[in-house]
């Protein structure tokens, strides 16, 4: 499995987190990989955990203002990104855009998506792998893989059916190992999640539990 824990704007220290992450990550031989806000890109990438962009713009260099390009947060140190998420959504030609700048810039791509029908249309796009996350339950306390595990084992056919290479996460309240393992269960390669680390009084404890049933 592979833990994806998006930072979001979240005030958090996003130092403590990467330390945390990378640390957890050796003792427990899972992949886990950080995604903080653009401008800690760097210094998250300098601790040594896997970091990856919250976002990429379908633009490359130019006069595009505010942009973020994919090339910009692969040079700060970023080896993946997010595009789409539910609190970023994109147009479906930006969706194949930021895809496309994010693979030009040598970055993996997770594109996400609300729902199973959302994961066939972006699977066709060639990410390396989605991310099923209903709006409803993200940041609260319920996981999506207990709230409702149709999305999950739904949204792994509607990609296997249009590209059996994408690999498929999960994302939405989010907080414990049981919730990793019935993530994992329900066949959902990975997870992505925020608010279970950003928010948690201890962010390694929080780390530690995800990965313990593993
Ligand atoms: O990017 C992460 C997801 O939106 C899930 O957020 P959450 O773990 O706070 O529910």
């Amino acid at each position: 499995m592979f833990i994806l824990v998006n930072l979001k704007a979240y005030p958090c220290d996003p130092i403590e987190v990467a330390t945390a992450a990378r640390d957890v990550a050796e003792a427990s031989g899972v992949r886990i990989a950080v995604s903080p806000q653009a401008a800690d890109i760097s210094r998250v990438a300098d601790t040594g955990v896997e970091t990856w962009a919250q976002h990429v713009d379908p633009n490359g260099h130019g006069s595009h203002t505010g942009s973020t390009l994919a090339e910009a947060v692969a040079e700060a140190g970023a080896v993946g990104t997010l595009i789409n998420h539910s609190e970023k959504r994109l147009k479906l030609a930006d969706i194949d855009g930021s895809v496309q700048a994010a693979e030009r810039a040598g970055l993996e791509t997770c594109v996400c998506a609300n729902n199973p029908a959302q994961i066939g249309a972006v699977s066709a796009l060639g990410p390396d792998s989605v991310a099923v996350e209903p709006p409803e339950l993200i940041g609260g306390d319920v996981s999506v893989a207990t709230a409702d595990p149709g999305i999950v084992t739904d949204a792994v056919d509607a990609a296997a059916n249009v590209d059996e290479d994408v690999e498929v996460y999960c994302g939405a309240g989010i907080s414990t190992g049981d919730d990793v393992v019935t993530a994992e269960e329900l066949g959902a390669s990975g997870i992505l999640l925020a608010s279970g680390v950003a928010k948690a009084d201890d962010p390694r404890a929080a780390l530690e539990d995800l990965v313990s049933g593993l």
